[in-house]
């Protein structure tokens, strides 16, 4: 007989704020407390291989349950030159662990089949990561390493740059975009 688990006893949805009733946030999330919530803004985006540069929109969500580790989600969708949204594009999903004195561990997987792992620093409104490890699927385009800065202006504005090298290209500017807390 199959015997059900009682109801998720801890708060759902995560928290995204940090005066949130509740959990509070762990001291280990120090650095990266100004991150938390959902973002929204638009971005650039080229690479040599493409034909041509984008413009697009992205959504970020930073939450926490009380661990030291951030739930760490983007959606982006490509923009026409009217604005108006041409397509889904990017988006990805995964977890900042926060160590000890600032040093940040994460792990990004992707729908295009990547799952990177990168590690770096957070310090003073910023987050700098790095490539540790990437692995492919088989059908994957062949990332061998990306750069992610994101930026904390005190007007409120999140400043994120993407590096990204991949298919025989060295690590090179691939987005650019700047984001503002959403709703
Ligand atoms: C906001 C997030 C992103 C946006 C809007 C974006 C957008 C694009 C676009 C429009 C293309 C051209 C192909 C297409 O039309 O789909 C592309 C190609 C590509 N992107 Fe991104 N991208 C994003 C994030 C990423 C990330 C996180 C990675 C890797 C970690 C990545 C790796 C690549 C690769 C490998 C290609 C193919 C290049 C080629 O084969 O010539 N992108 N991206």
């Amino acid at each position: 007989m199959f015997d059900p688990a009682p109801e998720h006893p801890y708060p759902y949805p995560e928290s995204h704020s940090p005066d949130a009733a509740a959990p509070a946030p762990h001291a280990l999330l120090a650095p990266v407390l100004g991150l938390l919530g959902r973002w929204r803004g638009r971005g650039r985006g080229e690479y040599p291989t493409l034909p041509a540069d984008f413009t697009y929109a992205q959504e970020v969500t930073f939450s926490h349950d009380g661990r030291p580790f951030l739930r760490y989600e983007a959606r982006a969708w490509l923009l026409d030159a009217d604005d108006a949204p041409l397509r889904p594009a990017a988006r990805e999903s995964g977890w900042w662990r926060l160590q000890p004195d600032g040093r940040v561990e994460a792990l990004v997987t992707q729908p295009t089949g990547i799952a990177e792992i990168a590690v770096g620093h957070a310090a003073d409104g910023t987050v700098d990561l790095a490539t540790h490890d990437v692995a492919l699927t088989p059908t994957a385009k062949d990332v061998t390493a990306t750069r992610r800065r994101y930026t904390l202006a005190d007007d409120g504005t999140l400043t994120f740059t993407h590096d990204l090298a991949a298919v025989e290209q060295p690590l090179q500017h691939h987005l650019a975009a700047q984001l503002r807390r959403a709703q």
